[in-house]
């Protein structure tokens, strides 16, 4: 390849074309684990042998039910939860163990709302403070001047803004230009439109689409959002039970050309509800409920069963 990313596969297909593989999951197996580290009583293992791989340059819309797993999955990717280095690879390396790959920006997550808990003051408190907007966004070192100037345009960005008294639109706005200010080579974006408004969603969405052909990085964007979204991904990956139930080139779906990608999800999301239904062995869950605690709780010295914030109901 001889452009530094050794490690990163190549395939080669019998056009004679070459591609790169940027993510790729191999067998992947994944459970919830308490604070214990042992997995959580009745959480069943959410991957069991995923398999998964993007080529360079792509843009996957990640599509799936609540629950699916798209969060997960797109944490194990940006390095966020432990996992066997074979089974999941960015770049070539395994994310959870490469911080480089995160810590020079090649790799991007953005996702989740931007909230903390805060001892004393509370659980998911959103980020805020008596700063500026640039203030923020000048904490992050080693930005290219032209980019960041580039960046705040497209999503339309008060420097002055007081990140105490913004809207959810204009924070989520702050979020999304800190995640993109580096020049990463796949960026991972997990529901994060969800605040923004039709022209912010859409200056946003045609920035990414530029970036992608230009610079050739990839991008993973997973959400519920459909209306418009159809000129967008260059590939469309259906999630389900677990497994990539359909992972294909956009131009294989006529829905797109049409205008239909809301009715084509909802199609596959009803597929997967029926075989779902009619699944034999469907796991039949105990029906009693009991009180767990889970270990901990922010700001607190103490550890309580009592029915605070930290206690959980299992089933
Ligand atoms: N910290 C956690 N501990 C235990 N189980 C979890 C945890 N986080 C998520 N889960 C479970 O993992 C499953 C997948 O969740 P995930 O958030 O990845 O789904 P998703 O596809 O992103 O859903 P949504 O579309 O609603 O955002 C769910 O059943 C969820 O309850």
């Amino acid at each position: 390849m001889g452009d530094g990313k050794e490690g990163a596969m190549e395939v080669d297909d019998p056009a004679g074309r070459t591609d790169e593989l940027v993510i790729e999951l191999d067998g992947l197996h994944f459970t919830y684990c308490g604070p214990d580290g042992l997995p959580q009583q009745g959480c069943e293992p959410l991957f069991q042998g995923l398999s998964w791989k993007v080529e360079k340059g792509s843009r996957v819309l990640l599509i799936g039910s609540n629950g699916a797993g798209k969060t997960t999955v797109m944490k194990i990717m940006a390095g966020k939860h432990m996992v066997d280095r074979d089974q999941c690879k960015i770049l070539g390396e395994s994310p959870f163990h490469a911080t480089d790959l995160t810590s020079s920006g090649r790799l991007s997550y953005i996702g989740g709302t931007w909230q903390r808990d805060i001892a004393f003051a509370g659980y998911n408190i959103p980020l805020q403070g008596d700063f500026s907007a640039l203030k923020m966004i000048d904490g992050i070192q080693g930005v290219d001047q032209a980019r960041k100037e580039r960046v705040i345009k497209v999503l339309d960005i008060d420097p002055e803004w007081r990140m105490h008294t913004v809207s959810e639109g204009q924070r989520r706005r702050v979020q999304l230009c800190i995640g993109l200010l580096k020049e990463y080579e796949v960026l991972f974006l997990d529901e994060v439109t969800v605040d923004l408004d039709v022209l912010g969603r859409a200056d946003l969405m045609n920035f990414l689409k530029e970036e992608c052909e230009q610079r050739k990085c990839t991008i993973i964007y997973a959400t519920h959002i459909f209306d418009g979204l159809e000129p967008w991904p260059t590939h469309l990956a259906f999630f389900a039970g677990g497994e990539m139930k359909v992972n294909k080139p956009s131009s294989e779906f006529p829905e797109l050309r049409e205008g239909r990608l809301v009715n084509l999800v909802a199609e596959w999301l009803r597929d997967h509800e029926r075989d779902e239904e009619a699944r034999p062995n469907k796991a039949k869950k105990e029906e009693f409920r009991y009180l767990v605690n889970n270990g901990w709780s922010s700001g607190r010295s103490n550890a309580s069963i009592k029915l605070s914030s930290n206690a959980v109901w299992r089933c």
